[in-house]
């Protein structure tokens, strides 16, 4: 083993003349967590789907868990996390026979009722797939996906329609994940929810990597200048400086006491992600 959970080099794919995803390199160590960003129609899916072996490949080196996923076997697959969509055939389980049935397939499962606590299903443990709204049916997807334990799990949008406590106890159970040493692939399109689990983002873009970094660094983002606002003579009033402490000092001095209105307010993640992906990050029609 390289250390490297994920190893792509060179990796492209088209459909027809769109070009879904045009030269992209990803590294992913054993352990980490990395947050893949872009805007709609960027190439995340089909990179994903790619390395999940779902898709075939134009070009490129592409090694996942030390495999390649165009030759991967079942032996490799029940290493892998992949959380899929419920389809219409699992929602007429209820939500603790499908995790117990799933739990079945692999060789070391997690408890399902511990598993069915994590992703916060207990009051819906009897109730079928069907009857579920829309971010509990997302969270039974994530249960089926990691019931395995397995080393690398691949989380695509994992809390598109979560209510913000789900998203909430998303994150925690990521946590669960990561201190058990599990390696994460996710796409999202919450900057927050990058920055709060992510040790690095890579930002796509037109099937390219455009920036990666940790989250507080990313695109230069630590040494980007802060704007200090305050007010001042019944007018709001601002100066960009990339040295906002002497100048909330320099502020203090002259008003002798509290600043009026004094806000300090540095570029947040997603400031330096629509930077990054330009004015067109908007859907190609
Ligand atoms: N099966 C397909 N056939 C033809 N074109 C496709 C197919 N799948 C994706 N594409 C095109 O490839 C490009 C990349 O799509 P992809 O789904 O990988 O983007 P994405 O970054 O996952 O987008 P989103 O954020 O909307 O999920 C898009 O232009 C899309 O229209």
């Amino acid at each position: 083993m390289t250390g490297l959970a994920v190893e792509v080099a060179g990796l492209r794919r088209s459909y027809g003349e769109t070009r879904a995803v045009d030269g992209v390199d990803l590294a992913v160590a054993a352990g980490e967590c990395v947050a893949v960003l872009g805007p709609n129609g960027a190439g995340k899916t089909t990179t994903v789907e790619i390395l999940e072996g779902f898709r075939r490949r134009d070009a490129g080196d592409v090694r996942v868990l030390g495999v390649d996923p165009a030759s991967g076997g079942r032996d490799w697959r029940s290493r892998l996390g992949i959380v899929l969509q419920s389809d219409d055939e699992r929602l007429d389980a209820t939500v603790t026979e499908l995790v117990h049935h799933f739990a079945r397939y692999y060789a070391d499962p997690r408890d399902p009722e511990e598993l069915i606590d994590a992703v916060g299903l207990r009051a819906k443990a009897g109730a079928r797939g069907r009857a579920l709204s829309g971010g509990q049916r997302r969270r039974l997807d994530v249960a089926l996906g990691i019931v395995g334990r397995p080393e690398l799990v691949f989380l695509d949008e994992p809390t598109t329609g979560f209510d913000p406590e789900a998203r909430r106890a998303f994150w925690d159970l990521v946590d669960g994940l990561r201190a058990d040493g599990t390696t994460v692939l996710l796409t999202t399109h919450y900057l927050e929810e990058a920055e709060r689990l992510a040790d690095r983002v890579v930002v796509v873009d037109h099937g390219r990597v455009v920036a990666e970094g940790p989250p507080a660094t990313l695109g230069g983002r630590a040494a980007r200048r802060a704007v200090v606002h305050w007010d001042e003579d019944g007018a709001p009033r601002q100066e960009r400086t990339e040295t906002p402490t002497a100048a909330v000092a320099a502020l203090a001095a002259r008003f002798g006491g509290e600043v009026p209105g004094l806000r300090v307010q540095r570029p947040t993640l997603e400031d330096v992600y629509l930077g990054l992906v330009g004015a067109d990050a908007q859907e190609e029609p």
